[in-house]
Order: structure tokens, then C-alpha cells, then sequence
């Protein structure tokens, strides 16, 4: 039911991008989508391809440990992996052992899991979020933290957060994933604010719009204007998608100094988001970071759909592991790996990552979950106990389809930070500021911040105060 949901949400999408061009072409008929319906369950790890392709893949990340066959990426495997021979990881291995990897033990140390597991929970409990309110004439600045009490979680102490990285770089896409999808046109005028807003929170990246056809995605047709007005902006990087050598131009002459390409591991949506298919697109990405090489502009690569597709269904890791070891040896410095629908669960996003983390080192990896099943947090978590340290985020969780119900944005920023607080986790962003930001745009969108950290600070801020 809620597949449907996303099925609707994609075609209406779609439509909605060829109601604006005219390129029917890229309409994705309904009958494709009810042509498959297995997947109103989660993708579980037996229900996934196998992995036989990417298994034969030359693998230069040397903690990568190797199949034990071919079968599948059943919970046996994860729990009887062969990590005896010379490329494989063992229990001294630091990026896949026991640190990465703490459920690798499970079923052998279960008491001890246990334990864990409790400990967190526990702490969860009763960790408190604090607020301090500064008032000035018009503007109300929030500084909150979440902190935890004597049993929270410390790195030193804890083996499961012990894996986690101890810096996320967080990728913030809201002007551009968000509006993008936004059925009414954000004056330029506010998009600009929005993003001085995110950069003065301390993100690091904030992706300001793309050099796209106006056909296609007029929300962004206003890029150039965008990037005239940041131009002075300091403190963050600001990159643009361009989906070919003309959007790159145009960036360039915009004044841009980082680029992003994006393509997708199913061959339907290469062809309904970029009217091309995937090798196609690839040899059009290959021109631009030829280009960008000259320009010395630094590439971000995008991987679309990478746990499943809404006309393909199931995406194997075995595709998405070419697409993004394609991009990455074309010259991308780093790799964004899109659950562009947002279907994916730790099931399925473990074994696709073990995919991709053998052709490309997991340090030049982000994770990108939109979170239209709630899944977006675990899916990070885990990412991040694999060893991933970048991950996008979009403020007030903009983005997702305005016609539909059921289709979501991407994981708010404001929650993702809030987890890394919780778990000890730097990314240098003020919550406060980060939060003011996602107000003053869900407020101009005239809807409520779809941050459920935002919220629940809101609120405790507004119970704070009447004490006051
Ligand atoms: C790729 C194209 C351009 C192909 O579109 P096309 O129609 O096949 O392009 P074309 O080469 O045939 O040219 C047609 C017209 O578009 C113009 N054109 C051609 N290129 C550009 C350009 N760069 N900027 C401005 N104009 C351009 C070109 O000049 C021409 O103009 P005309 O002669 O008709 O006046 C089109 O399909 C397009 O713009 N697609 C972008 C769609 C988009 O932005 N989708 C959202 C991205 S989000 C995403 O992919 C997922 C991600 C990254 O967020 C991660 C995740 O969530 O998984």
C-alpha cells in the first residue's frame, strides 16, 4: 500500500517533470509499475541478488573480506563469513573487525550483545536534551544540545559505538534535493537566505542548486542567480549538479567551484531522471570530469536507487558497486549512494555497501537515505558502524514528492545531528542555528518542520520558557 504510494509519487513526478517539458518520452506509464508487486515487504537479505557478479570484481580495499559463495546475502552469511583467506579481514582487522562489525560475534557472544544492547537502550532512556533560550529584539537564537547521563554512551567504554567514526561530515542537499520537488517556485531571494542560514550553522557542505534543464526542473531555473548571490558566501563549500558539459559551462561561468553528476544503478530511472541510459550517461560524465580535471573542479558522484528502483523493484549491489566504482575511477573524490526512494532497512543496505565498499574505499563514500519508510536513521547507523563518515541530509527533511502522500524527503538534517550528538559524534554543527534554518523554511513553504528533533526542541523550548 505504502508501495503504491511511492509508485504514485514517482510517476506523478515524473509527469511532473514531462508536464513541464513536453518529453513524454520520460513519462513512466502505470502499467510498468503494477507490472511489479513484490515489494510491498522490506528487502530482506535472502530476498537480494546475488552477489556472484561483484564477488568477482577486483577488490582494492584490503579489509574487504570474501564471499563464502555465491548463495545470497542470507543472515548465514553475515554470520558464518570467511575471512581466512589473504584479502579478507580477521578479528585483528581494524575497517572490518569486530569494531565495524559487532554483530559479526553475535552468535557467539550473545550474552555479551546482550549487555549492549541494554546499556543503550537504558541510556537512551534517559538521556535528557537541554535548551538555553537567548532572546533578542526579532530574532530568538536556540542553542540545545543533547546530552546523556553517567550511563550514556562514551566511545572509550562502548563496543558497538566504538565502530562509529568519531567526525561525520554531513552534506547538506535541502536547496537543492528539497526545492527541487517543491510544487510552488521559492523566490531565489529566500533559497539564498536558506542557504546562508545552513552555512553560518557550521555545515560544512551545503549543495546549492543544478545547472539542469529549466524544462525539466524549472524550481531551479533561477541556478545562476543562486550562485551570484553566495558568491561571497565563506565557510563551506557549495556544489552544483550538472548532468552534462552544458551544465557544467554553466557552472563554471556561475562561478561554481565544486560540481556533482549524478547517475542511477537501474536503467528505468537513468532514463525517466536524465533521458538517457546508463552507459550513456557515463560516457556524458566522462566529459565533464575531463572537463573539471582542467578546471581542477572537484566531482562528486551520485548513485541513484541503490537498494531499489520504483519500476525495476530490487536494484542488485552488483550494479550499484560498477556505477559507483565507474564514477569513482573517472575521477569523483567522493561517492553518494542514494536510496532514492527511501525503501531501504539495514537488510538491505548492509549488503549493498559490502558491495560497493569492495571497489571503492569506504572513506570516499557518503550515504544519501531519503526516509520515506522511517528507515532513514537505522540505515545511517549502520552505515556509520561500517564505517562510512559523510552523510547527506536535507534541513526540516525537505524534498520527496509535494503531489503524493507517502513519499518522502530526505533524512532531516536536524535528526541526523541529533543522533550524533547523542552518540558522541563531532560534525560541528550548531543544532540551534541548524534548526532556525529548517523554521524559516518550512514556515515560507507554509508547513510544519519535518524534523522530529525540531519539534520535540521547539516544544521544550516553549515549556522551558513558560517557566522563565
Ligand atoms: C539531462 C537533461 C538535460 C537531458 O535532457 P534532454 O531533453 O535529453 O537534453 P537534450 O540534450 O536533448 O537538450 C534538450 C534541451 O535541453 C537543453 N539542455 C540540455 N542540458 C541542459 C543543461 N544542463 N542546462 C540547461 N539546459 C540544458 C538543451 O540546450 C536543449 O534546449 P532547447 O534546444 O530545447 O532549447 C535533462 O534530463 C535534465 O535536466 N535532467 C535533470 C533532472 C534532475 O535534475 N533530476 C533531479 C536530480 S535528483 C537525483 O538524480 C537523485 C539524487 C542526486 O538526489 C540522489 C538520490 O536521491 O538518489
Amino acid at each position: 500500500m505504502q508501495w503504491n504510494g511511492v509508485r504514485r509519487a514517482h510517476s506523478l513526478w515524473c509527469k511532473s517533470l514531462t508536464n513541464n517539458t513536453h518529453l513524454h518520452h520520460a513519462y513512466i506509464p502505470v502499467s510498468h509499475f503494477v507490472t511489479m508487486s513484490s515489494l510491498e515487504e522490506p528487502l530482506a537479505f535472502d530476498k537480494l541478488p546475488s552477489m556472484s557478479t561483484i564477488d568477482r570484481i577486483q577488490r582494492f580495499s584490503s579489509g574487504a573480506c570474501r564471499l563464502r559463495d555465491d548463495v545470497g546475502m542470507g543472515h548465514r552469511w553475515i554470520e558464518e563469513r570467511d575471512c581466512s583467506t589473504s584479502n579478507s579481514c580477521n578479528d585483528d582487522d581494524k575497517s572490518f573487525g569486530k569494531e565495524s562489525f559487532p554483530w559479526r560475534r553475535h552468535t557467539r557472544k550473545i550474552s555479551e550483545g546482550e549487555h549492549l544492547l541494554r546499556n543503550i537502550s537504558f541510556s537512551g532512556r534517559n538521556s535528557t536534551v537541554s535548551g538555553t533560550l537567548w532572546e533578542s529584539k526579532n530574532f530568538q537564537e536556540h542553542k540545545y544540545h543533547t546530552i546523556s547521563n553517567e550511563n550514556g554512551i562514551s566511545h572509550s567504554s562502548n563496543k558497538i559505538v566504538r565502530g562509529v567514526p568519531k567526525f561525520v561530515k554531513i552534506v547538506e542537499v535541502g536547496p537543492r534535493d528539497g526545492l527541487q520537488n517543491e510544487k510552488n517556485i521559492v523566490p531565489t531571494s529566500v533559497k539564498v537566505e536558506l542557504i546562508q542560514r545552513l552555512v553560518s550553522s557550521g555545515l560544512p557542505v551545503v549543495e546549492a542548486t543544478s545547472f539542469v534543464s529549466p524544462k525539466w526542473v524549472p524550481q531551479l531555473a533561477d541556478a545562476k542567480d543562486v550562485m551570484d548571490a553566495v558568491s561571497t558566501l565563506d565557510g563551506a563549500r557549495l556544489p552544483v549538479l550538472t548532468p552534462n558539459l552544458k551544465g557544467f559551462e554553466a557552472a563554471v561561468s556561475a562561478g561554481a567551484k565544486e560540481v556533482a553528476i549524478f547517475a542511477s544503478a537501474s536503467e528505468s530511472f537513468s532514463l525517466s531522471n536524465i533521458n538517457c541510459t546508463i552507459e550513456e550517461s557515463l560516457l556524458r560524465f566522462r566529459a565533464v570530469t575531463t572537463a573539471a580535471k582542467e578546471h581542477s573542479i572537484p566531482v562528486r558522484g551520485y548513485v541513484s536507487c541503490v537498494v531499489g528502483c520504483p519500476v525495476e523493484g530490487a536494484v542488485p549491489p552488483s550494479k550499484v558497486a560498477y556505477v559507483a566504482k565507474e564514477l569513482y575511477e573517472m575521477g569523483c573524490f567522493e561517492i553518494s549512494l542514494g536510496d532514492t526512494i527511501g525503501i531501504g532497512t539495514p537488510g538491505s543496505v548492509v549488503p549493498m555497501l559490502e558491495a560497493v565498499m569492495a571497489v571503492v574505499p569506504a572513506e570516499k563514500l557518503a550515504v544519501h537515505f531519503h526516509d520515506t519508510y522511517g528507515q532513514a536513521l537505522a540505515n545511517i547507523l549502520v552505515s556509520l558502524q561500517m564505517g562510512i563518515n559523510i552523510v547527506d541530509s536535507s534541513v526540516a527533511g525537505l524534498g520527496g514528492c509535494p503531489y503524493a502522500k507517502g513519499a518522502s524527503g530526505n533524512v532531516a538534517t536536524e535528526d541526523v545531528v541529533y543522533m550524533l550528538n547523542g552518540l558522541g559524534v563531532q560534525s560541528n554543527v550548531d543544532l540551534g542555528k541548524l534548526i532556525a534554518a529548517g523554521d524559516y523554511i518550512s514556515k515560507h513553504l507554509g508547513r510544519p518542520n519535518g524534523s522530529k528533533a525540531a519539534v520535540a526542541l521547539n516544544r521544550r523550548i516553549t515549556a522551558d520558557a513558560s517557566k522563565i
